[in-house]
């Protein structure tokens, strides 16, 4: 035990302390008997703790800009997690991205359903429920390297794996997801939410049949929700969490009207989850016997990610941007020790980049542009058929892609080795919470990120965004750019702070420059970790739009029919539109033209092929100047939420962002105020 008095831990490398936070609390302390439960060492699970070690030993191999560890210990979250998992208690975590959530959950749990011997009706005793098909595999792939350590040491468990996105004659070719006598049956089993629903039964699919039930929930002792902000986040999964809802229910029902009792353990992960959530609570009381948030204990850590460097560039409009993510992406290249003419064939990338959009139509114009630029790019989203998602899956691993374009569709969860790069394209528009998971990509298990956000001036970037993001790059100990702290400081921090800031002839930079990385291959990249004016709006060391023009390069045949079958994939983008047939051809679904968003390449596109008339299929009414198309996307943005009714939940969730509390230090803190749940 660190500390018998049961005071606060500094428990993450962060001494850092500045009495003018934005808003002040009282970190609960933790009581001393709690702190004696954590699991400090992976040997005090002497059964199984060489599996977890050799897994992540292997790990770590697999990504040379992972710091050197001599030996493995569990990180706080595990340290943490375990003792509620252990005893089979309900419990809530919120920590950092990258701080190993995953092995959190599936330590205390693998260990149990080990020492309970084989099951015996083969119903899942564990699910685990992510929001997106990526994640809830890969959370199944890091199990099965588990399990696969785990056989070598005699110890076994079954898992499965059930997601959708698999159509026509590519559902045969999956080699999970199987059924035994048409029931799920193993120890432990993973979903997305809609499979889930529809595997629990009588839920209705949609040419409008109810699903058979193949999944019982009767030997269920561990419900697992990782991203569960997202999963509960209005209209997005309720009908399904409302279908586990009463089937959890009918077994309650079922164990008291036999005398039994049955009360799985509930536990929700997420960097950004907030245990006074409206959603939240709601989902305890669906999900649970009955269960309040006094049964529940909450492990939270704060969101400081020093090791993720964080620059913000400051444009007027969508050109601008275009014009610096294409000059980041050559610098990115660079340090790769390659070039834009041999990027396709380039052996190994050390350094890939994620650029996240917000909407479907920005990944595609994007993408289209960038190949046109003569970059190696693919593109992911939602949308995207799981053939081409495991395709752009085994490039990544392979090291052989540097560049995928994609929405939030990868924000969350997603753990790839040489992501070393985020660009943020947009910043998030509905959900804040995006912007951590984003930048989490990258600076995985401590090892040194970076990420580049594109800050637009715009009305609501201004009123909204600008806020939350200084916020957000204080919490996370990152460099406040002086532009945001002059124009929303006096909205996010005390006087008194900003007196201090004032006075100063720096401002705050929490770490200093430490935090970048010697590597001198990547300097081109951490050295535009400095201030906004590196990529800026001046059009010092920028293109303009003809320089853009002239820099595109025919797209290879083989990327135009990649994107025109990737699109036509897609349903609701199955009209591709294509513009010319002698000039550089583009392949784009017309429906992205009508987007004022992008506009900008709209209008590049006309310039490309001489007229705006080549452009099939664009509303007139859409057209706007490349100078205003940004601005007035952001407007229209605001008005459909508020004609859609959406704004008092998109309103709602700031404000709630902005109660979220954080220790006054900075400082990891647990809370386990309340008495014990009842067994
Ligand atoms: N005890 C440990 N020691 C070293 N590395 C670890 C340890 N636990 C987990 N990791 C590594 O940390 C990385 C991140 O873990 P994980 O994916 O669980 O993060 P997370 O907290 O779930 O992040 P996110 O919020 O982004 O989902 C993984 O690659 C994992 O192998």
């Amino acid at each position: 035990m660190d500390d018998s008095s049961g005071s606060l831990q500094p428990t993450m490398e962060n001494e850092y302390t500045n009495d003018a936070t934005p808003q002040e609390c009282t970190p609960t302390v933790i009581p001393a008997e709690m702190m004696l439960q954590r699991l400090e060492s992976f040997e005090d699970c002497t059964q199984i703790a060489q599996a977890f070690i050799s897994y992540l030993r292997k790990k770590d191999e697999m990504d040379p800009h992972r710091p050197i560890r001599e030996s493995y210990k569990p990180t706080i979250v595990q340290q943490y997690v375990y003792p509620f998992l252990a005893n089979r208690e309900h419990v809530m975590v919120r920590a950092p991205t990258g701080s190993g959530k995953t092995i959190a959950f599936l330590l205390p749990i693998i260990e149990s359903l080990l020492r309970q011997g084989p099951n015996a009706d083969g119903n899942p005793r564990c699910i685990v429920l992510a929001d997106t098909r990526d994640l809830v595999e890969q959370h199944w792939k890091v199990t099965n390297s588990i399990v696969e350590e785990l056989d070598a040491i005699g110890q076994h468990l079954t898992t499965e794996c059930f997601i959708g996105g698999f159509g026509g004659s590519d559902r045969n070719s999956v080699p999970y997801g199987k059924f035994i006598g048409g029931r799920v049956k193993c120890d432990i089993a993973f979903f997305t939410a809609g499979r889930l629903a529809e595997l629990l039964g009588g839920y209705r699919r949609i040419d409008g049949s109810l699903s058979p039930k193949k999944l019982s929930l009767c030997d269920l002792q561990y419900l697992v929700i990782d991203e569960a902000d997202e999963i509960f986040f209005p209209q997005k999964f309720s009908m399904e969490i409302d279908k586990l809802g009463d089937s959890l229910k009918e077994c309650y029902q079922s164990f008291v009207s036999v005398g039994k009792e049955y009360n799985p353990s509930l536990s929700l992960y997420s960097a950004t989850l907030v245990q006074s959530d409206i959603q939240i609570q709601r989902a305890i009381e669906k999900l649970t016997n009955g269960a309040t948030m006094d049964n529940f204990g909450f492990v939270a850590l704060d969101i400081v990610r020093p090791n993720i460097v964080q620059q913000i560039l400051k444009f007027d409009g969508f050109i601008q941007k275009f014009n610096a993510l294409v000059q980041l992406l050559d610098r990115d290249l660079k340090a790769n020790g390659t070039t834009r003419a041999n990027c396709r064939t380039h052996e190994h990338y050390d350094y890939s980049t994620i650029i996240f959009c917000d909407t479907k139509s920005t990944v595609y114009c994007l993408t289209s542009m960038l190949v046109m630029m003569g970059f190696y790019v693919k593109f992911h989203n939602g949308s995207l058929s799981m053939p081409h998602r495991r395709e752009n899956d085994v490039l990544l691993n392979q090291r052989k892609l540097p560049f995928l374009v994609t929405t939030n569709a990868l924000a969350r969860g997603i753990d790839k080795p040489y992501i070393k790069h985020i660009i943020m394209f947009d910043l998030p528009v509905t959900n804040w919470d995006a912007y951590t998971h984003r930048v989490g990509r990258t600076g995985r298990s401590d090892s040194i990120g970076y990420a580049t956000i594109f800050f637009t001036t715009n009305q609501v970037n201004d009123q909204r965004r600008g806020p939350l993001l200084l916020r957000t790059l204080y919490l996370m100990k990152q460099k406040l750019p002086r532009f945001l702290l002059n124009n929303y400081g006096p909205s996010v921090f005390s006087e008194e702070f900003m007196n201090d800031i004032q006075q100063s002839e720096q401002v705050p930079n929490f770490e200093g420059d430490d935090t970048q990385e010697s590597e001198s291959s990547f300097i081109s990249l951490a050295q535009l970790a400095g201030p906004e004016e590196s990529v800026n709006a001046d059009g010092r060391d920028t293109l303009d739009d003809d320089d853009v023009l002239s820099n595109m390069t025919t797209v290879l045949p083989e990327e135009e029919e990649m994107l025109a079958s990737e699109q036509n994939d897609l349903s609701e983008w199955a009209e591709v539109s294509r513009l010319t047939e002698t000039r550089p051809a583009l392949v784009a679904p017309a429906k992205a033209f009508t987007n004022p968003a992008t506009s900008a390449f709209r209008t590049m596109f006309a310039k490309i092929n001489g007229s705006s008339n080549a452009i099939r299929d664009v509303r007139k009414d859409a057209l706007h100047d490349t100078a205003t198309g940004a601005s007035t996307f952001y407007e229209s943005e605001n008005e459909s939420l508020k004609s859609d009714g959406d704004l008092t939940t998109y309103s709602k969730r700031t404000e709630n962002w902005k109660e979220r509390l954080i220790p006054k230090n900075f400082k990891a803190f647990i809370q386990r105020d309340h008495p014990q749940r009842e067994k």
